[in-house]
């Protein structure tokens, strides 16, 4: 209960520095948010519960492992949370894809919903929850609560860059929701950006300011 997992690899803090770089342009940036989606789905699919099956290689019978559930889902937040998907696919291709749309109106920093679709037989299955920032955490706390409103009760939350604040909002809310980040940043400003953090993240991943 409670878990918070922050990568500790080196790949990962050099991809980093780029990414939190004003001189990092669209096109590395999503690049480099593809690069990190894909190590994150490496560490948050550690898990993944195995089951022994009987096959034959071209010698011999055998036993071997495969995953034990479904398919997993990932489900980006929109609209940041799409840089992530390519990546999470690499790693895992036969995952399937639902999305929420939710931004954060810029006044009150409260997650304002605007789209949802989701495979239908979601309740039977593994979520992994993406978004590129966990920042107050009030929208990816939205998220899961609109999932488990949903009979989803096995949800996994990744986010690239978080702080302590949104952590703890998404600890306090959902306990049972494991935390994976590839960075934490020690705070948030006033107007709820992450500090030193790396600005905008939907805005520099599609080009928008
Ligand atoms: O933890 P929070 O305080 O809720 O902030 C994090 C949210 O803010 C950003 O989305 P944004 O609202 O900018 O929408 P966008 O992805 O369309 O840019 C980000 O991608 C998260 O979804
Ligand atoms: O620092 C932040 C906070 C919320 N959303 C972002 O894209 N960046
Ligand atoms: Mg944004």
């Amino acid at each position: 209960m409670k878990k918070l997992i922050v990568m500790d690899h080196p790949l990962v803090k050099h991809k980093m520095g780029y990414l939190k770089d004003e001189r990092t342009e669209t096109k590395q940036f999503r690049e480099l948010v593809n690069e990190i989606s894909m190590m994150m789905a490496y560490e948050a699919t550690k898990d993944m519960m195995l089951k022994e099956v009987d096959i034959k290689t071209p010698l011999q019978d055998t036993v071997v492992q495969q995953r034990d559930y479904k398919n997993p889902v990932i489900v980006p937040i929109l609209r940041a949370g799409l840089g992530m998907v390519d990546g999470m696919l690499q790693v895992i291709p036969t995952a399937k894809v639902g999305h929420i749309g939710l931004y954060r109106d810029e006044e009150t920093l409260e997650p304002v919903e605007y789209y949802c679709k989701l495979p239908v037989d979601i309740s039977e299955r593994e979520l992994i929850v993406v978004d590129p920032m966990l920042a107050t955490g009030g929208s990816a706390k939205a998220a899961i609560q609109f999932l488990k409103d949903r009979n989803v009760s096995r949800i996994k939350l990744v986010c690239i860059l978080g702080c302590p604040e949104g952590v703890e909002a998404i600890h306090e809310a959902h306990p049972d929701v494991d935390v994976y980040l590839a960075q934490m940043d020690p705070k948030l400003n006033d107007h709820g950006y992450i500090l030193p953090g790396l600005g905008d993240a939907g805005d520099r991943l599609f080009g928008t300011k």
